[in-house]
Protein backbone atom coordinates (compact mmCIF):
# COMPACT_ATOMS: atom_id res chain seq x y z
CA UNK A 1 0.00 0.00 0.00
CA UNK A 2 1.36 3.72 -1.04
CA UNK A 3 2.01 6.63 1.54
CA UNK A 4 -1.31 8.32 2.61
CA UNK A 5 -1.44 12.19 3.35
CA UNK A 6 -4.36 13.56 4.46
CA UNK A 7 -6.25 16.16 6.42
CA UNK A 8 -9.63 17.58 8.59
CA UNK A 9 -10.37 20.97 9.65
CA UNK A 10 -11.17 22.49 13.03
CA UNK A 11 -14.13 24.31 13.35
CA UNK A 12 -16.05 27.58 15.42
CA UNK A 13 -19.02 27.26 16.86
CA UNK A 14 -21.13 29.92 16.36
CA UNK A 15 -23.76 29.35 18.86
CA UNK A 16 -25.37 26.00 20.41
CA UNK A 17 -22.32 24.80 22.46
CA UNK A 18 -23.13 22.20 24.83
CA UNK A 19 -27.03 22.59 23.72
CA UNK A 20 -26.41 20.16 21.26
CA UNK A 21 -24.85 17.63 23.52
CA UNK A 22 -28.68 17.85 24.95
CA UNK A 23 -30.34 18.27 21.68
CA UNK A 24 -30.48 21.30 20.50
CA UNK A 25 -29.59 23.32 17.33
CA UNK A 26 -25.95 24.06 16.94
CA UNK A 27 -24.19 26.43 14.17
CA UNK A 28 -20.79 25.49 13.38
CA UNK A 29 -18.61 26.11 10.63
CA UNK A 30 -15.05 24.79 9.51
CA UNK A 31 -11.99 26.52 9.72
CA UNK A 32 -8.94 27.16 8.02
CA UNK A 33 -6.72 25.37 10.42
CA UNK A 34 -6.17 21.98 10.03
CA UNK A 35 -4.79 18.37 10.96
CA UNK A 36 -2.94 16.73 8.85
CA UNK A 37 -1.96 12.93 9.10
CA UNK A 38 0.99 10.90 7.40
CA UNK A 39 0.76 6.91 7.13
CA UNK A 40 3.80 5.24 5.67
CA UNK A 41 3.65 1.10 5.33
CA UNK A 42 7.07 -0.20 7.52
CA UNK A 43 8.38 -3.27 7.81
CA UNK A 44 8.60 -5.17 10.93
CA UNK A 45 4.96 -6.30 12.18
CA UNK A 46 4.87 -2.93 13.74
CA UNK A 47 2.74 -0.26 14.35
CA UNK A 48 4.33 3.61 15.30
CA UNK A 49 2.84 6.29 16.29
CA UNK A 50 4.01 9.62 16.19
CA UNK A 51 2.14 12.43 17.79
CA UNK A 52 4.23 15.48 18.24
CA UNK A 53 1.17 18.26 19.39
CA UNK A 54 0.76 15.83 22.74
CA UNK A 55 4.56 14.19 23.08
CA UNK A 56 3.56 10.60 22.13
CA UNK A 57 5.96 8.13 20.08
CA UNK A 58 4.86 4.35 20.81
CA UNK A 59 4.99 1.59 18.96
CA UNK A 60 3.45 -1.97 19.35
CA UNK A 61 3.85 -5.69 18.02
CA UNK A 62 0.85 -6.17 15.39
CA UNK A 63 0.69 -9.15 16.58
CA UNK A 64 0.33 -8.15 19.83
CA UNK A 65 -2.86 -5.70 19.12
CA UNK A 66 -4.16 -8.55 16.98
CA UNK A 67 -3.91 -10.53 20.77
CA UNK A 68 -5.57 -7.43 22.66
CA UNK A 69 -7.93 -7.42 20.05
CA UNK A 70 -8.93 -11.40 20.43
CA UNK A 71 -9.00 -10.42 23.99
CA UNK A 72 -11.53 -7.61 23.79
CA UNK A 73 -13.34 -10.13 22.03
CA UNK A 74 -16.22 -7.26 21.10
CA UNK A 75 -18.54 -7.24 17.76
CA UNK A 76 -16.90 -3.53 17.14
CA UNK A 77 -19.61 -1.88 15.53
CA UNK A 78 -19.33 1.98 13.92
CA UNK A 79 -22.86 2.70 15.85
CA UNK A 80 -21.62 1.03 19.24
CA UNK A 81 -20.02 3.51 22.18
CA UNK A 82 -16.16 2.29 23.31
CA UNK A 83 -17.67 0.56 26.80
CA UNK A 84 -16.08 1.20 29.87
CA UNK A 85 -14.89 -2.74 30.31
CA UNK A 86 -12.63 -2.04 26.69
CA UNK A 87 -11.45 1.26 27.47
CA UNK A 88 -10.06 -0.46 30.99
CA UNK A 89 -8.57 -3.81 28.68
CA UNK A 90 -7.04 -0.40 26.95
CA UNK A 91 -5.48 1.65 29.90
CA UNK A 92 -3.77 -1.62 31.46
CA UNK A 93 -2.38 -2.20 27.63
CA UNK A 94 -0.77 1.11 27.53
CA UNK A 95 -0.17 1.35 30.93
CA UNK A 96 -2.59 4.27 31.20
CA UNK A 97 -3.74 5.37 34.61
CA UNK A 98 -8.18 4.06 35.43
CA UNK A 99 -8.55 8.10 35.49
CA UNK A 100 -6.19 9.22 33.27
CA UNK A 101 -7.52 12.85 31.76
CA UNK A 102 -4.03 14.36 30.52
CA UNK A 103 -3.92 14.94 25.94
CA UNK A 104 -1.17 12.13 25.64
CA UNK A 105 -3.39 9.30 27.30
CA UNK A 106 -6.78 10.27 25.88
CA UNK A 107 -4.71 10.50 22.48
CA UNK A 108 -3.56 7.25 22.57
CA UNK A 109 -6.31 5.37 24.15
CA UNK A 110 -8.61 6.79 21.08
CA UNK A 111 -6.11 5.48 18.71
CA UNK A 112 -6.09 2.40 20.39
CA UNK A 113 -9.70 2.09 20.12
CA UNK A 114 -10.05 2.99 16.73
CA UNK A 115 -7.40 0.70 15.08
CA UNK A 116 -9.02 -2.13 17.23
CA UNK A 117 -12.58 -2.01 16.43
CA UNK A 118 -11.65 -0.83 12.71
CA UNK A 119 -9.43 -3.51 12.03
CA UNK A 120 -11.72 -6.37 13.92
CA UNK A 121 -14.29 -5.12 11.47
CA UNK A 122 -12.61 -4.50 7.98
CA UNK A 123 -9.78 -6.79 8.27
CA UNK A 124 -5.89 -6.22 9.17
CA UNK A 125 -4.12 -2.89 8.76
CA UNK A 126 -0.81 -3.69 7.57
CA UNK A 127 2.23 -2.29 9.49
CA UNK A 128 1.98 1.23 9.50
CA UNK A 129 3.99 3.72 10.47
CA UNK A 130 1.35 7.28 11.68
CA UNK A 131 2.47 10.59 12.08
CA UNK A 132 -0.66 13.27 12.93
CA UNK A 133 0.59 16.92 13.39
CA UNK A 134 -1.77 19.71 13.90
CA UNK A 135 -2.67 24.00 13.02
CA UNK A 136 -5.01 23.64 15.73
CA UNK A 137 -4.34 24.52 19.17
CA UNK A 138 -5.55 21.88 21.53
CA UNK A 139 -8.48 21.59 24.11
CA UNK A 140 -8.95 25.23 22.89
CA UNK A 141 -12.47 24.82 21.53
CA UNK A 142 -11.55 24.35 17.79
CA UNK A 143 -12.62 20.80 17.63
CA UNK A 144 -8.70 19.61 18.07
CA UNK A 145 -9.98 16.47 19.08
CA UNK A 146 -12.89 15.50 16.12
CA UNK A 147 -9.83 16.14 13.41
CA UNK A 148 -7.82 13.91 15.02
CA UNK A 149 -10.42 11.55 14.96
CA UNK A 150 -11.53 11.70 11.90
CA UNK A 151 -7.78 11.92 10.48
CA UNK A 152 -7.32 8.55 12.10
CA UNK A 153 -10.94 6.84 10.99
CA UNK A 154 -9.88 8.10 7.52
CA UNK A 155 -6.28 6.86 7.39
CA UNK A 156 -7.40 3.41 9.29
CA UNK A 157 -10.44 2.80 6.97
CA UNK A 158 -8.39 3.28 4.00
CA UNK A 159 -5.36 1.28 5.03
CA UNK A 160 -7.64 -1.75 5.45
CA UNK A 161 -9.27 -1.45 2.35
CA UNK A 162 -13.07 -0.32 3.38
CA UNK A 163 -12.90 2.77 1.83
CA UNK A 164 -11.49 3.87 -1.41
CA UNK A 165 -7.94 5.80 -2.14
CA UNK A 166 -9.91 8.54 -4.84
CA UNK A 167 -6.76 10.50 -5.49
CA UNK A 168 -5.72 10.11 -8.96
CA UNK A 169 -2.24 10.46 -10.44
CA UNK A 170 -1.50 13.93 -11.30
CA UNK A 171 -4.31 15.03 -8.69
CA UNK A 172 -3.73 17.61 -6.19
CA UNK A 173 -6.34 16.86 -3.65
CA UNK A 174 -9.26 14.38 -3.43
CA UNK A 175 -12.52 13.85 -1.28
CA UNK A 176 -14.12 10.68 -0.12
CA UNK A 177 -18.17 10.06 -1.87
CA UNK A 178 -20.65 10.81 0.76
CA UNK A 179 -21.39 6.99 1.25
CA UNK A 180 -17.25 7.04 2.49
CA UNK A 181 -17.89 10.18 4.14
CA UNK A 182 -20.77 8.94 6.30
CA UNK A 183 -18.70 6.13 7.33
CA UNK A 184 -15.15 7.70 8.63
CA UNK A 185 -18.02 10.33 10.20
CA UNK A 186 -19.36 7.06 12.13
CA UNK A 187 -15.53 6.25 13.27
CA UNK A 188 -14.62 9.48 14.16
CA UNK A 189 -17.46 9.93 16.25
CA UNK A 190 -16.47 6.48 18.41
CA UNK A 191 -12.83 8.55 18.56
CA UNK A 192 -14.29 11.12 20.02
CA UNK A 193 -16.73 9.60 22.68
CA UNK A 194 -13.40 8.03 23.95
CA UNK A 195 -12.06 11.80 24.15
CA UNK A 196 -15.17 13.51 25.23
CA UNK A 197 -16.93 11.12 26.90
CA UNK A 198 -20.70 12.62 25.23
CA UNK A 199 -20.06 14.10 22.31
CA UNK A 200 -23.04 15.74 20.09
CA UNK A 201 -21.31 14.80 16.83
CA UNK A 202 -20.83 17.64 15.84
CA UNK A 203 -17.64 18.69 15.57
CA UNK A 204 -16.56 15.69 13.57
CA UNK A 205 -19.10 15.92 11.21
CA UNK A 206 -17.72 19.54 10.36
CA UNK A 207 -14.54 18.10 10.41
CA UNK A 208 -15.79 15.21 7.56
CA UNK A 209 -18.08 17.18 5.73
CA UNK A 210 -16.67 20.96 5.71
CA UNK A 211 -17.94 24.12 4.71
CA UNK A 212 -16.57 25.92 2.17
CA UNK A 213 -16.18 29.62 1.75
CA UNK A 214 -18.78 31.52 -0.28
CA UNK A 215 -16.06 32.77 -2.94
CA UNK A 216 -15.91 28.48 -3.86
CA UNK A 217 -19.10 27.80 -5.64
CA UNK A 218 -18.85 24.10 -5.14
CA UNK A 219 -21.57 23.91 -2.33
CA UNK A 220 -23.58 25.98 -0.78
CA UNK A 221 -23.65 25.26 2.54
CA UNK A 222 -21.42 27.16 4.40
CA UNK A 223 -22.72 26.33 7.69
CA UNK A 224 -23.76 23.36 9.72
CA UNK A 225 -26.36 23.33 11.56
CA UNK A 226 -26.90 20.26 13.51
CA UNK A 227 -29.21 18.57 16.12
CA UNK A 228 -28.52 15.12 18.70
CA UNK A 229 -30.39 13.01 16.50
CA UNK A 230 -28.61 11.06 13.88
CA UNK A 231 -24.55 11.67 13.11
CA UNK A 232 -25.38 13.39 9.98
CA UNK A 233 -28.91 12.62 8.91
CA UNK A 234 -29.81 15.80 10.52
CA UNK A 235 -27.40 18.06 9.35
CA UNK A 236 -28.67 21.54 7.82
CA UNK A 237 -26.35 23.33 5.24
CA UNK A 238 -27.68 26.60 4.85
CA UNK A 239 -25.97 29.56 3.08
CA UNK A 240 -24.82 32.29 5.08
CA UNK A 241 -22.86 35.59 4.60
CA UNK A 242 -19.08 35.79 4.96
CA UNK A 243 -18.36 36.51 8.20
CA UNK A 244 -15.07 38.38 9.85
CA UNK A 245 -14.27 37.17 13.09
CA UNK A 246 -11.60 37.30 15.27
CA UNK A 247 -10.40 34.20 17.35
CA UNK A 248 -8.82 34.54 20.80
CA UNK A 249 -7.35 31.83 22.55
CA UNK A 250 -6.85 32.99 26.32
CA UNK A 251 -4.23 29.91 26.31
CA UNK A 252 -6.07 28.85 29.84
CA UNK A 253 -6.10 25.12 29.44
CA UNK A 254 -9.01 22.82 30.20
CA UNK A 255 -10.69 19.12 29.25
CA UNK A 256 -13.64 18.78 27.05
CA UNK A 257 -15.13 16.15 28.56
CA UNK A 258 -14.67 17.46 31.96
CA UNK A 259 -16.80 20.64 30.98
CA UNK A 260 -19.33 18.18 29.31
CA UNK A 261 -19.57 16.21 32.62
CA UNK A 262 -20.57 19.79 34.26
CA UNK A 263 -22.86 21.03 32.42
CA UNK A 264 -25.03 17.69 32.74
CA UNK A 265 -24.37 17.53 36.57
CA UNK A 266 -25.87 20.99 36.68
CA UNK A 267 -28.66 20.03 34.42
CA UNK A 268 -29.27 16.93 36.85
CA UNK A 269 -29.07 19.07 39.96
CA UNK A 270 -31.39 22.31 38.80
CA UNK A 271 -33.59 20.94 35.45
CA UNK A 272 -36.49 23.33 35.95
CA UNK A 273 -33.49 26.16 35.92
CA UNK A 274 -31.05 24.78 33.51
CA UNK A 275 -33.41 23.11 30.64
CA UNK A 276 -34.90 26.47 30.04
CA UNK A 277 -31.54 28.26 29.22
CA UNK A 278 -30.87 25.41 27.21
CA UNK A 279 -33.98 26.13 24.91
CA UNK A 280 -32.81 29.85 25.02
CA UNK A 281 -29.34 28.64 23.55
CA UNK A 282 -31.66 26.52 20.99
CA UNK A 283 -33.86 29.52 20.06
CA UNK A 284 -30.68 31.95 19.82
CA UNK A 285 -29.01 29.35 17.34
CA UNK A 286 -32.14 29.58 15.21
CA UNK A 287 -32.70 33.02 15.30
CA UNK A 288 -28.93 33.43 13.96
CA UNK A 289 -29.73 30.86 11.53
CA UNK A 290 -32.55 33.13 10.18
CA UNK A 291 -30.58 36.45 10.58
CA UNK A 292 -27.63 34.86 8.36
CA UNK A 293 -30.24 34.17 5.60
CA UNK A 294 -31.87 37.00 5.43
CA UNK A 295 -27.82 38.46 5.59
CA UNK A 296 -26.72 36.22 2.51
CA UNK A 297 -30.09 37.32 0.54
CA UNK A 298 -29.57 41.36 1.59
CA UNK A 299 -26.12 41.98 2.70
CA UNK A 300 -26.73 44.77 4.62
CA UNK A 301 -25.19 46.13 7.80
CA UNK A 302 -28.30 46.82 9.67
CA UNK A 303 -28.33 42.64 10.74
CA UNK A 304 -24.86 43.36 12.56
CA UNK A 305 -26.02 44.92 16.03
CA UNK A 306 -28.63 41.74 16.05
CA UNK A 307 -25.50 39.05 15.95
CA UNK A 308 -23.74 41.15 18.08
CA UNK A 309 -26.94 41.13 21.16
CA UNK A 310 -27.08 37.19 20.23
CA UNK A 311 -23.78 37.06 21.15
CA UNK A 312 -24.13 38.93 24.58
CA UNK A 313 -27.23 36.94 25.75
CA UNK A 314 -25.63 33.30 24.35
CA UNK A 315 -22.11 34.23 26.17
CA UNK A 316 -24.46 34.86 29.56
CA UNK A 317 -25.85 31.84 29.31
CA UNK A 318 -22.62 29.77 28.78
CA UNK A 319 -21.80 31.39 32.61
CA UNK A 320 -24.64 30.01 33.65
CA UNK A 321 -24.12 26.85 32.77
CA UNK A 322 -21.39 26.54 33.99
CA UNK A 323 -18.51 26.97 31.60
CA UNK A 324 -16.69 30.73 31.56
CA UNK A 325 -14.05 31.50 33.00
CA UNK A 326 -12.57 34.48 34.36
CA UNK A 327 -9.91 34.94 31.54
CA UNK A 328 -12.93 34.92 29.31
CA UNK A 329 -15.20 37.62 31.34
CA UNK A 330 -12.03 39.70 30.68
CA UNK A 331 -11.74 39.06 27.07
CA UNK A 332 -14.97 40.29 26.72
CA UNK A 333 -14.57 43.09 28.82
CA UNK A 334 -11.57 44.47 26.28
CA UNK A 335 -13.39 43.90 23.31
CA UNK A 336 -16.37 45.38 24.46
CA UNK A 337 -13.76 48.55 25.44
CA UNK A 338 -13.37 48.88 21.56
CA UNK A 339 -17.53 48.67 20.67
CA UNK A 340 -16.76 44.51 19.43
CA UNK A 341 -19.09 41.70 20.79
CA UNK A 342 -17.60 38.36 21.97
CA UNK A 343 -18.31 35.02 23.02
CA UNK A 344 -16.67 31.46 24.35
CA UNK A 345 -16.58 28.90 21.93
CA UNK A 346 -16.37 25.23 21.81
CA UNK A 347 -16.73 23.79 25.72
CA UNK A 348 -15.43 27.04 27.19
CA UNK A 349 -13.74 26.91 30.77
CA UNK A 350 -10.71 29.00 29.25
CA UNK A 351 -9.87 27.84 25.45
CA UNK A 352 -11.07 30.39 22.37
CA UNK A 353 -13.37 33.26 22.10
CA UNK A 354 -15.00 34.65 19.13
CA UNK A 355 -15.23 38.18 18.85
CA UNK A 356 -17.47 39.83 15.50
CA UNK A 357 -15.75 42.48 13.38
CA UNK A 358 -18.76 43.93 11.64
CA UNK A 359 -17.35 45.43 7.87
CA UNK A 360 -17.55 49.04 9.28
CA UNK A 361 -14.79 48.27 12.01
CA UNK A 362 -11.71 50.23 10.75
CA UNK A 363 -8.60 48.22 10.84
CA UNK A 364 -7.53 50.56 13.69
CA UNK A 365 -9.92 49.47 15.91
CA UNK A 366 -8.93 46.11 15.18
CA UNK A 367 -5.53 46.66 15.75
CA UNK A 368 -5.99 48.13 18.93
CA UNK A 369 -8.06 45.18 20.23
CA UNK A 370 -5.59 42.43 19.38
CA UNK A 371 -3.09 44.62 21.29
CA UNK A 372 -5.21 44.94 24.10
CA UNK A 373 -5.98 41.01 23.90
CA UNK A 374 -2.11 40.22 23.36
CA UNK A 375 -1.16 42.58 26.19
CA UNK A 376 -3.73 39.98 28.40
CA UNK A 377 -0.76 37.32 27.48
CA UNK A 378 -3.73 35.94 24.64
CA UNK A 379 -3.30 35.07 21.56
CA UNK A 380 -5.36 36.70 18.51
CA UNK A 381 -5.88 35.99 14.61
CA UNK A 382 -7.93 36.67 12.11
CA UNK A 383 -8.87 33.35 10.09
CA UNK A 384 -10.93 32.16 7.08
CA UNK A 385 -13.97 30.59 8.10
CA UNK A 386 -15.23 28.05 5.53
CA UNK A 387 -12.92 24.73 4.52
CA UNK A 388 -13.15 21.80 3.41
CA UNK A 389 -13.85 18.51 5.41
CA UNK A 390 -11.62 16.00 5.06
CA UNK A 391 -9.42 15.54 2.26
CA UNK A 392 -6.60 13.65 0.77
CA UNK A 393 -3.82 15.24 -0.33
CA UNK A 394 -0.54 14.76 -2.79
CA UNK A 395 3.29 15.48 -1.21
CA UNK A 396 3.16 18.44 -3.77
CA UNK A 397 -0.11 20.30 -2.39
CA UNK A 398 1.08 20.42 1.41
CA UNK A 399 2.91 23.14 2.31
CA UNK A 400 6.92 22.62 3.08
CA UNK A 401 5.97 23.59 6.46
CA UNK A 402 3.64 20.78 6.58
CA UNK A 403 5.65 18.28 5.14
CA UNK A 404 8.23 19.14 7.11
CA UNK A 405 6.19 18.62 10.40
CA UNK A 406 5.24 15.48 9.44
CA UNK A 407 8.59 14.02 8.00
CA UNK A 408 9.81 15.05 11.54
CA UNK A 409 9.40 11.79 12.98
N1 LIG B 1 -2.91 16.63 16.84
C1 LIG B 1 -3.28 15.82 17.84
N2 LIG B 1 -2.55 14.74 18.14
C2 LIG B 1 -2.94 13.92 19.14
N3 LIG B 1 -4.02 14.11 19.92
C3 LIG B 1 -4.78 15.17 19.66
C4 LIG B 1 -4.45 16.07 18.62
N4 LIG B 1 -5.39 17.03 18.61
C5 LIG B 1 -6.26 16.73 19.62
N5 LIG B 1 -5.89 15.62 20.25
C6 LIG B 1 -6.60 14.99 21.41
O1 LIG B 1 -7.76 15.75 21.68
C7 LIG B 1 -7.70 16.33 23.00
C8 LIG B 1 -8.30 17.72 23.01
O2 LIG B 1 -9.67 17.58 22.83
P1 LIG B 1 -10.73 18.52 23.53
O3 LIG B 1 -10.52 18.55 25.00
O4 LIG B 1 -12.02 18.09 23.01
O5 LIG B 1 -10.37 19.97 22.97
P2 LIG B 1 -10.55 20.57 21.49
O6 LIG B 1 -11.27 19.57 20.68
O7 LIG B 1 -11.34 21.81 21.70
O8 LIG B 1 -9.19 20.92 21.01
C9 LIG B 1 -6.22 16.34 23.33
O9 LIG B 1 -6.06 16.30 24.74
C10 LIG B 1 -5.73 15.06 22.65
O10 LIG B 1 -6.01 13.93 23.45
C1 LIG C 1 -19.12 21.54 24.16
C2 LIG C 1 -19.33 20.89 22.80
O1 LIG C 1 -20.60 21.33 22.29
C3 LIG C 1 -18.27 21.31 21.80
C4 LIG C 1 -16.87 20.99 22.25
O2 LIG C 1 -15.92 21.46 21.34
P1 LIG C 1 -14.37 21.45 21.68
O3 LIG C 1 -13.98 20.06 22.01
O4 LIG C 1 -14.18 22.35 22.87
O5 LIG C 1 -13.69 21.96 20.44
C5 LIG C 1 -19.35 19.37 23.00
C6 LIG C 1 -19.89 18.59 21.80
O6 LIG C 1 -20.68 19.15 21.00
O7 LIG C 1 -19.57 17.42 21.72
MG1 LIG D 1 -12.97 18.42 21.21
Amino acid sequence: MAELLLSAPGKVILHGEHAVVHGKAALAVALGLRTFLRLRPCGGERLRVHLPGVGVRSGWDVAELRALRGRLAADFDESKSPSTEQLDVLKEFAGIAADASAPDCLAILAFLYMYLAISAKYGDVPSVDITVWSELPTGAGLGSSAAYAVCLAAALLRACGAISCPLKDGEATARWTEEEMTLINSWAFQGERVIHGNPSGVDNAVATWGTWSPQIPIRKNHIIKKGREGLGGCLVACRVPTLRILLTNTKVPRSTKVLVAGVKEKILKFPAIMNPVLDSIDAISQECQSVLEAMAANPSPEYYPVLEELFDINQHHLNVIGVGHPSLDRLCRVTASHGLHSKLTGAGGGGCSITLLPPDTTLLAVEAAKRDLCACGFECWETDIGAPGVTLHSSSSLSAQVLQALSES
